[in-house]
């Protein structure tokens, strides 16, 4: 097994999963935090991502992270205005950011529509990706950081970030960060992270819950390939996690159901 062999975790429903993500994730932060001194996660947006951030803020256990020394990235965000509710970071925000101490130096969002670059969104993730290899070490590959741990909601067309199905996104092999356009799920103009980007980070966590997901789930994971199931293409050079509700798992073929949630 290789750290690109997707590792499945199937929970009984999606809050159950939520709360076990959230509660994983803070042990993966305070594990770094304790190892290095600092941590790094890179955001989802999305419902799942919404409901983890969400279940750590209801957490007792998110006092034992040190959350001026964890830094936020955004693996995509959609291309608005800076206040607008439908922008990940702002949702973020909601859910948990602003309730903990973070550094606000240390809180990378992806520019907004009326930010510096206006709505140029190629300048934009042109400035993002200069930020990531500004934080980027000596050792890490591809201009980015190697991040502890890299989230992605899965859509139910196998999108993750803002990478869609047969989208010219998902062929991107030399830039970090690209603009998007014309993407099938609105709005149409967002930011993202690309394969090479993503597979810097250690862990790449796949999260999926609900009904809906369960096509999404069983076809990414029966190897099309990216182009036509980006979902397939996200992995971590340490590991990569799919952490699943039943109803997502449920088209998954036996041979791939994880043995002790059957
Ligand atoms: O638009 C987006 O959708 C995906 C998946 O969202 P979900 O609600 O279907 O779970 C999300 O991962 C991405 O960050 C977001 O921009």
């Amino acid at each position: 097994m290789t750290a690109a062999t997707p590792q499945l975790v199937v929970h009984r429903d999606k809050e159950l999963m939520a709360q076990a993500a959230a509660a994983r994730l803070i042990t993966r932060i305070v594990d770094a935090q304790a190892a290095r001194g600092t941590a790094s996660v890179v955001l989802t947006g999305g419902r799942n991502g919404n409901a983890l951030l969400a279940a750590i803020a209801a957490s007792p256990a998110r006092d034992a992270v040190d959350w001026a020394r964890l830094d936020l990235w955004w693996g995509d965000e959609r291309f608005l205005l800076s206040g607008d509710p439908e922008r990940n970071a702002v949702q973020a925000r909601a859910e948990l950011l602003d309730a903990v101490a973070l550094d606000p130096a240390r809180v990378h969002e992806m520019p907004a529509s009326d930010g510096v670059d206006g709505s140029d969104v190629d300048a934009a993730a042109a400035r993002y990706a200069q930020e990531l290899a500004k934080a980027a070490g000596p050792g890490d590959r591809a201009g980015v950081p190697a991040f502890d741990v890299l989230l992605l909601g899965v859509g139910p067309d196998t999108h993750v970030a803002s990478l869609f199905p047969e989208h010219p996104g998902v062929r991107e092999t030399e830039l970090t960060v690209i603009g998007v356009r014309g993407a099938p799920k609105p709005p149409p103009t967002r930011i993202s992270l690309t394969l090479p980007a993503i597979r810097n980070a250690r862990e790449v966590w796949l999260l999926a819950a609900g009904e809906d997901k369960a096509g999404a789930v069983a076809v990414a994971l029966s190897g099309p390939g990216e182009l036509q199931a980006p979902a397939s293409g996200a992995h971590g050079t340490g590991r990569t996690l799919w952490l699943l509700d039943r109803a997502a798992a449920s088209q998954l073929p036996p041979q791939l159901y994880p043995p002790a949630s059957a």
